[in-house]
């Protein structure tokens, strides 16, 4: 029956409830939590974020850097978490070695590494006139 709920859509979706909005919202902060408990890379994205945070405060950036670098650090994020969730889906279906996970896993690994290299390239974009100017 488990089996069955797990891979065939419920026949009669289920009524909105603000109390099953807020249930998802907690699996999705149980990611995060997640993320941050057990992904070392996380913990760098996070401290850099901080950092980035700060910096942009010290500079009294304007509203529109303030958005771009919002949109670089949630983009960071975003890809890690999909990173993450793609590791978890391949150890739980193919926990041995086979060649397709490592390439699943290795192009997952270039998302965040991409983008990573992109929002450095933003900071570097919003702040290197900033400290110019010290
Ligand atoms: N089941 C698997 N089959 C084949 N290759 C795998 C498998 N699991 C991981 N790999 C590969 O082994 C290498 C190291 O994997 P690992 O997950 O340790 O990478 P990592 O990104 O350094 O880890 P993390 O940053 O999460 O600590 C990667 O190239 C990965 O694709």
């Amino acid at each position: 029956m488990a089996y069955r709920r797990a891979v065939l859509p419920k026949s009669k979706p289920e009524p909105f409830t603000l109390k099953s909005r807020f249930q998802s919202m907690g699996y999705a902060l149980a990611g995060v939590a997640d993320l941050l408990r057990h992904q070392h890379n996380a913990r760098l994205h996070a401290v850099a974020a901080l950092l980035v945070l700060m910096l942009a405060f010290l500079c009294s950036v304007q509203r529109w850097e303030w958005a771009v670098l919002l949109l670089a650090i949630g983009g960071v994020w975003l890809a890690e978490a999909i990173n993450t969730a793609i590791e978890y889906l391949a150890d739980a279906c193919h926990p041995e070695q086979h060649p397709l996970i490592k390439r699943a896993k290795d192009v997952a690994a270039a998302a965040v590494l991409l983008f990573s290299l992109t929002a450095l390239l933003v900071g570097l974009l919003v702040f290197v006139p900033y400290l110019a100017l010290l």
